[in-house]
């Protein structure tokens, strides 16, 4: 069976961060493990706390699995600080893992910082030049380029500037703009679309780890990259469809076995 990593921080409502990764991956029939970086304090509604873990049990975690199962690709989500960013490139420079998904978390729905302000750079210097694929959405794009991206045009221009930045490729998500949900991957060469109908849904929690996740999933099953988006938004798209609506803000993404065949997922 192959393995999946995923490298982020816990959602207690079970929405988004490791949970959801870890849901996703089980759904697309990968092994999944996990790297907790921090504990939040979340439900759908909002972030109430975060605990971060110390720099030594991050490495041990990562120590503890590479010195014994192959991981067939990463997937790596809420950093929270600098000295984690620090810890787990240095880590992963020794293990050289292949594939590196990286979603570069920073604020959620709700408004809470997941990754501290001053931890932009060393994400930037530290683990963007380590990435096979970056995922920002719009927000985060921006922060990761200092200006506004606003249009399909400029969703275009940035897929490439990120790539400048020093991951093979960067797939820039365009879910909070309005009308189709259109996706951008420039992978080095050329660019790619994704475009998905708009669901017309609050249940949206944890979208962004849900597609980096199923990315990484079928990047460990051997898909070449722009084929393993294309899967990963089809699988996006109906866990944004039949979202759940449990408590009272943002319900999560559904992740349910059965959709996911040999042929790919079940319409
Ligand atoms: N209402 C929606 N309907 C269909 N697809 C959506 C919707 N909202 C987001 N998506 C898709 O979900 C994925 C995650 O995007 P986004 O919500 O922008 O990320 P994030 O959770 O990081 O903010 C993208 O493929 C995006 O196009
Ligand atoms: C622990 C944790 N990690 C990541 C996120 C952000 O998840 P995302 O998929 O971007 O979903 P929303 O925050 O937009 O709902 C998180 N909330 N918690």
């Amino acid at each position: 069976m192959k393995t999946a990593l995923t490298i982020a921080g816990s959602d207690s409502s079970g929405g988004a961060g490791i949970q959801a990764d870890l849901k996703t991956f089980s759904a697309l029939g990968v092994y999944g493990m996990s790297v907790l970086t921090a504990v939040t304090a979340q439900n759908t509604q909002e972030v109430s706390d975060v605990e971060e873990l110390s720099p030594k049990i991050i490495a041990g975690q990562i120590d503890a699995i590479f010195q014994d199962i192959d991981v067939d690709s990463i997937k790596i989500g809420m950093l929270s600080n600098e000295q984690a960013i620090r810890v787990i490139a240095e880590r992963l420079n020794v293990y050289r893992p292949y594939p590196v998904v990286l979603d570069p978390v920073m604020v959620s729905k709700s408004g809470y910082d997941l990754l501290r302000p001053a931890a932009k750079n060393a994400l930037l210097t530290e683990l963007l030049p380590m990435a096979t694929l970056i995922t920002p959405n719009l927000k985060e794009t921006e922060a990761l380029l200092g200006y506004p991206v606003t249009t399909l045009r400029e969703m275009e221009e940035a897929a490439k500037a990120l790539v400048h930045l020093g991951p093979r490729a960067a797939l820039v998500k365009g879910g909070h703009l309005e009308g189709e949900a259109v996706d951008v991957l420039f992978d080095g060469t050329d660019l790619h679309h994704f475009s998905g109908e708009r669901v017309q849904t609050k249940n949206t929690h944890g979208t962004g780890c849900t597609l980096s996740s199923a990315i990484a999933a079928f990047m460990a099953k051997g898909r070449p990259l722009a084929e393993a988006v294309t899967e990963a938004k089809c699988y996006i798209q109906r866990a944004i469809a039949e979202g759940l609506s449990i408590g009272h803000g943002h319900g999560p993404t559904h992740h349910f076995h059965e959709w996911y065949t040999k042929e790919g997922i079940k319409k």
